[in-house]
């Protein structure tokens, strides 16, 4: 690495300390107010066999509306049972059935929402059709309905009740899901090359988390209203005894003995409002809480060649296997609404060898970022590729028939063999997660390191790509850090695997002027020392001029010309380029001509 390569140091606040989420909660007053109120409820309903050895059913019409006293510490009802013993025993019932309520509501809505909002389609369509028909239903009238067709069953009141609710998960988790499916950062995630299963699990479900938690606590909360609210109406199941029933005695001898109205009221309220600041609790935690990573230690696992993808389709032309990368007559097409169609692609043809850089220039809407993301599979659901194949080290990515990139080829490759380097880092960073845990998780993934292997290979490139205190930087969240260290480190995470192909899409555009200097040079560094293929994405001229060796000048979708990039620079046959070069060198003299200069004059 050379002293220009890097970067300035930046000061960064000290590392977060893993603080777990339940210490989170515990040091937040209301938090664990509200944890110990539904502890001791809960524990207290559970262990009343031991609190009380009176059995919630027995009556003593001795004794009918009595006060508090010594035999009865809570009094007793009309038909002078236990109060207290009616209260714990109710309790168990009620936080089961709201349990139950809850796990169904989850099971329903989560799964598909994740589903539906990730991949959209026939799921989300037949689902959400699904989710309105069930809103649609009034829940109280359902339950009712069900009772009087099923019996007086908690548990067949509260999950069916869960069931209806299923659909406020769904909606949230899907509207959330939808909202992070097109961030960079879930893309940027998929061409390291992890799976949709752990981009689901992590990136995605991480986001919806926080909303899951507080929206479980809800539940939870309104499950109890519910079931006291049917048992109020006397609609629960009398052999039992239950809160809502308690409620409802209570009600009708509310002049004759007021406390008695009193307990089972305090019992729902506070146990429904410490479900709800419980769960505001939480979600303050999670959102503040740095995920750390739990994979045990594992031996280096090779990626052998003859994984699917990684061994040369046997179909391919002899012509198409002689270069690392070939791209021949691709053309991409967008339906349009009058049910026409959109070529933003037209015929597109090139090749990249082994450590050749190659720039696709020209100017904005040309179809250059639409081509690097055919080669990479990272076209949008409604584009189609028409025409073209796509063929990598051999391997057919786009086969002539096709029209679509293969996954079980190309999923193999993105992350170790295709990297790809994004044009606004801070957007391709999850600001969920550190930059340490962004490095190191593809690394644990792919190359199959252990944590501790994987930090420190993480570590190792930081500093490789310049950044001056790795320590701190592998700990620091995306915002803590400046937009120059976040291309670094995405440059890092490319390079991780030491690609063969290194697709950056206008990698300097977003940063400011000596910093793109620095992250061109770093780009330069680490291409000849990796002997990588690059394609290098730009509008920029002066850019091609200093890395590339060849360049494919696009506009309107079509390739205009294309040549080795001293040629193109001093003698293009185009007047589109020669515009092009005039806008974006005003004037100046490349460096790549210049050492051409020098090269022919000495010889
Ligand atoms: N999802 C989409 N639906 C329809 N058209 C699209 C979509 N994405 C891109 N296009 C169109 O494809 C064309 C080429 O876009 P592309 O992003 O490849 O341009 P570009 O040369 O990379 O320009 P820029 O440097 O501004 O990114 C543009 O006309 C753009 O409007």
């Amino acid at each position: 690495m050379t002293e220009a390569t890097i970067a300035s140091p930046v000061s960064l606040p000290a590392p977060r300390s893993r603080t777990r989420i339940v210490r989170r909660v515990l040091r937040d007053p209301v938090g664990i107010t509200a944890l110990a109120i539904l502890i001791v409820a809960i524990s207290a309903s559970y262990l009343a066999g031991f609190i009380t050895p009176i059995d919630p059913n027995a009556t003593d019409l001795s004794s009918v509306l009595a006060g508090p006293s010594g035999a009865h510490p809570l009094g007793t009802d009309s038909a002078g049972r236990d109060v207290l013993a009616r209260l714990l025993w109710g309790g168990q019932s009620t936080f089961a059935a709201a349990a139950l309520a809850t796990v169904v509501a989850l099971a329903a809505g989560v799964p598909s929402g994740l589903i539906a909002g990730y991949y959209g389609g026939w799921f989300d369509a037949g689902t959400s059709w699904i989710t309105n028909m069930l809103m649609s239903l009034p829940a109280v009238v359902v339950l009712l309905a069900a009772r009087a067709a099923l019996g007086p069953s908690v548990w067949i009141s509260m999950a069916l009740f869960g069931v209806l609710l299923g659909p406020s998960f769904f909606r949230l988790v899907r509207t959330s899901v939808i909202s992070v499916r097109g961030e960079l950062y879930v893309d940027a995630a998929r061409v390291s090359g992890l799976s949709d299963a752990r981009i689901i699990s992590r990136h995605v479900l991480y986001v919806v988390r926080a909303p899951i938690v507080i929206q479980a606590a809800i539940i939870a909360g309104i499950a109890i209203g519910i079931q006291a609210g049917l048992e109020f109406l006397g609609l629960g199941d009398s052999s039992a005894p239950t809160w809502g029933m308690m409620l409802n005695e209570g009600f009708r001898n509310v002049l004759l003995s007021p406390l008695f109205l009193l307990w089972p009221a305090l019992a729902i309220t506070l146990v429904t409002a410490a479900f709800a600041v419980l769960g505001n609790s939480l979600r303050d935690a999670l959102e503040d809480d740095e995920i750390t990573p739990r994979t045990k230690g594992r031996a280096i696992k090779h990626i052998p060649h003859s994984e699917a993808g990684l061994v040369p389709t046997g179909s391919v032309a002899a012509a198409d296997t002689d270069h690392l990368l070939v791209v021949r007559d691709l053309s991409v097409e967008y339906p349009r609404a009058d049910g026409t169609t959109k070529r933003v692609v037209d015929g597109v043809s090139f090749h990249v060898d082994r450590g050749e850089v190659v720039g696709i220039v020209g100017e904005s809407g040309s179809g250059k970022t639409q081509t690097a993301f055919s080669v990479l599979g990272l076209l949008p659901e409604t584009a189609s590729i028409a025409e073209g194949h796509i063929v990598f080290d051999g391997i057919e990515l786009v086969s002539r028939t096709s029209g679509a990139v293969s996954r079980s080829r190309m999923d193999p490759l993105r992350g170790t063999r295709i990297a790809y380097v994004p044009q606004e880092p801070m957007s391709n960073l999850d600001p969920a997660f550190t930059v340490g845990y962004q490095l190191s998780r593809p690394l644990v993934k792919r190359l199959g390191l252990s944590r501790a292997a994987a930090k420190k290979r993480a570590l190792e490139l930081l500093a490789t790509v310049g950044i001056p205190d790795p320590g701190r930087t592998y700990a620091a969240y995306p915002h803590e850090i400046s937009g120059g260290m976040a291309q670094r480190v995405l440059i890092a995470g490319a390079v991780s695997c030491e690609p063969d192909l290194l697709i950056a899409d206008e990698p300097t555009t977003a940063l400011d002027v000596t910093v793109q200097a620095e992250v061109l040079e770093l780009l330069r560094t680490l291409q000849s020392e990796l002997r990588m293929g690059v394609l290098m994405v730009t509008h920029n001229f002066g850019v091609v001029a200093d890395l590339c060796d060849r360049v494919v000048v696009m506009r309107d979708s079509r390739i205009v010309e294309s040549g080795d990039v001293v040629t193109i620079l001093s003698r293009p046959s185009e007047d589109y380029t020669r515009t092009l070069l005039a806008s974006t060198l005003e004037g100046k003299t490349p460096r790549t001509l210049l050492l051409s200069d020098s090269a022919g004059e000495t010889a």
